[in-house]
């Protein structure tokens, strides 16, 4: 590291210490880190998951390591590239404040231990991820995932992210770090980005430094003959074995093409499965549908229809969460009778429908692209407040902490209209406290009288005009700024309510408190009812 340039506005950190006394001062600032683990030699693969980080968190910081538990004693470790001043420049290349940090740290650091590339002679500690290590690239790599996800939960430790980034190009090694998130309870959200290629359509990959011209060309065949067993799945071939063959038999043209060539190298096939998208388990017959219908099929055995509330198991086995039920019954009863009930019928035939966009423009992990094609309308391609409705009805339905709207209609519509408006959940529940205390009819109304009587008179007649006064004036204004605890503040549009001079609707009580020429008002209301009491 002695001899390389760090690129001003990038930290770069070699001891795992100072690594995590940058991510505390993160922490005490309040802003979000996402991470991408990389083993180096970065390339435009390894730099869109560094933008999509960046897209979703304050701060993006990389690792860059070669990990040798990964390594089996017969591969690449020695000469595996390593490329630290162009990875930096690369990163650096993004832009100012794309990439925030990167973490380089030192073998013996990482594991105290010392690491042994045969697994027989290791000590110290090992994460393994049972079920998913075994198949497919396992098969050639018995302890690649065992040293994967060894180091990947070290590195979560270490930098503690709320995002972690993967690539999809790697995916059994995206299943084994999925499960590992979830067994181990890592509190990191974890993305898996669609595969970068270049323009021949071969996927980027550090080691395709290691590949002449030549070999290069040849190596297409592996998307080529993916993609020609997709299209005879998509065109109604699900047989197992005759879509493997169908594959194997385009690599094995290419490895004819390549004998004759007589360059000293060879093609040799691994393995072509197809396994499945749950649990990897090897598909050896007729591969049942996998767009979620014939999951979903036995639950409506049971049922001629399902109606709103029913839908809930539905909504689970598509993968969604609860909280998408109400938005996923109405899209697809939407697209049929719309008389509040769902058939298997209905269901069967809209929901590819549904899921087709999210299919063509993401990755398969990506559930919140699949949320915005299901809240988004039919004809735009945008969302709008209106569109979370159904999320937020679905909310104050279900959770817990709602309940005691359960009983209050009014109320569940005002918290419906207030937080997809302007407000949090946390915001909403305090004001709605207060509005209770004071609104004593509960009539959504707070009158001069409400106020008098308030914390038994604490209020004086001045307090209580200026309240009723300067509620008026903050429901004419039409743009609104809210200061969350976030010091960024948050701007939106509400339309002026004309109301009578001697009282405040819940909307001029909402607004008072938010408008900034208003806070005065709500000190005084705040302040003097706490002092006098
Ligand atoms: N072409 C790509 N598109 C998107 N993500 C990628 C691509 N190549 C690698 N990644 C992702 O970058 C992360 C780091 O991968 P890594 O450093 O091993 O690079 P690599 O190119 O996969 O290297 P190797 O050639 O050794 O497999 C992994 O999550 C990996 O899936
Ligand atoms: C995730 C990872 C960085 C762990 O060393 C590596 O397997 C990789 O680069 O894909
Ligand atoms: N991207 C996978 C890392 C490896 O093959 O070692």
């Amino acid at each position: 590291m002695s001899t390389v340039k760090f690129p001003p506005g990038i930290k770069v950190f070699s001891k795992i210490a100072d690594f995590r006394q940058w991510r505390r001062g993160l922490l005490l600032e309040r802003k979000t880190l996402g991470y991408v683990p990389t083993m180096g030699a970065l390339h435009q693969g390894h730099l869109s998951l560094v933008q999509a980080a960046k897209e979703r968190c304050d701060h993006v910081a990389l690792t860059v390591f070669v990990n040798p538990a990964q390594f089996a004693p017969t591969e690449d470790l020695a000469t595996y590239p390593r490329t630290l001043q162009s990875d930096l420049d690369k990163l650096a290349s993004l832009g100012d404040g794309v990439a925030s940090a990167v973490l380089v740290p030192q073998v013996d650091e990482m594991y105290p231990a010392g690491i042994d590339l045969d697994v027989s002679k290791q000590k110290g500690t090992f994460v393994e991820v049972l079920g998913l290590s075994n198949q497919l690239e396992g098969v050639t790599r018995p302890n690649f995932f065992r040293g994967v996800s060894t180091v990947v939960s070290k590195f979560l430790n270490i930098v503690q992210p709320e995002d972690v980034f993967f690539g999809q190009k790697d995916i059994q090694q995206c299943f084994v770090i999925r499960n590992m998130i979830r067994d181990l309870h890592f509190p990191t959200n974890m993305h898996i980005c669609p595969t970068v290629r270049d323009e021949n359509g071969l996927a980027l990959s550090s080691r395709n430094a290691y590949l002449t011209a030549s070999q290069k060309k040849h190596a297409l065949v592996l998307s080529q003959s993916l993609k020609h067993m997709e299209s005879l799945y998509k065109s109604g071939n699900r047989n197992a074995p005759a879509l493997i063959e169908a594959g194997v038999n385009l690599i094995e043209k290419a490895r004819q093409q390549v004998e004759t060539l007589d360059e000293g190298w060879k093609i040799k096939l691994d393995y072509v499965s197809i396994n499945s998208a749950d649990d990897l388990s090897e598909l050896k017959g007729e591969i049942p549908k996998q767009d979620g219908c014939e999951k979903v099929k036995g639950i409506f055995q049971q049922h001629e229809y399902m109606t709103e509330l029913e839908f809930e198991s539905v909504t689970t086995l598509c993968s969604l969460p609860r909280y998408m039920n109400l938005a996923l019954f109405r899209a697809i009863d939407m697209l049929n009778d719309q008389n509040d009930q769902v058939t298997f019928e209905q269901f069967e035939r809209s929901w590819p429908l549904l899921i087709q966009e999210h299919i063509k423009k993401s990755s398969i992990d990506d559930i919140h692209s699949l949320m915005y094609f299901i809240l988004k309308k039919p004809e735009s391609d945008y969302l709008t407040p209106d569109d979370f409705l159904p999320v937020l009805e679905d909310i104050v339905l279900n959770h817990p902490a709602l309940q005691f709207l359960d009983d209050n209609v009014t109320f569940q519509e005002r918290y419906i209209e207030t937080t997809q408006n302007i407000l949090s959940y946390k915001q909403f529940y305090v004001l709605y406290c207060k509005l209770w205390s004071l609104d004593t009819d509960h009539d959504l109304t707070i009158t001069e009288t409400d106020l008098t009587n308030y914390n038994m008179g604490a209020m004086t007649r001045l307090a209580v005009e200026r309240i009723i006064k300067t509620g008026h004036i903050a429901a004419f204004a039409d743009t609104m700024v809210i200061a969350e605890d976030d010091p960024a503040a948050i701007e939106t549009e509400i339309s002026p309510v004309v109301n009578p001079l001697d009282s405040l609707t819940y909307f001029d009580f909402i607004c008072m408190l938010f408008v900034p020429e208003a806070r005065r008002a709500a000190h005084i209301l705040f302040r003097v009812s706490v002092v006098r009491s």
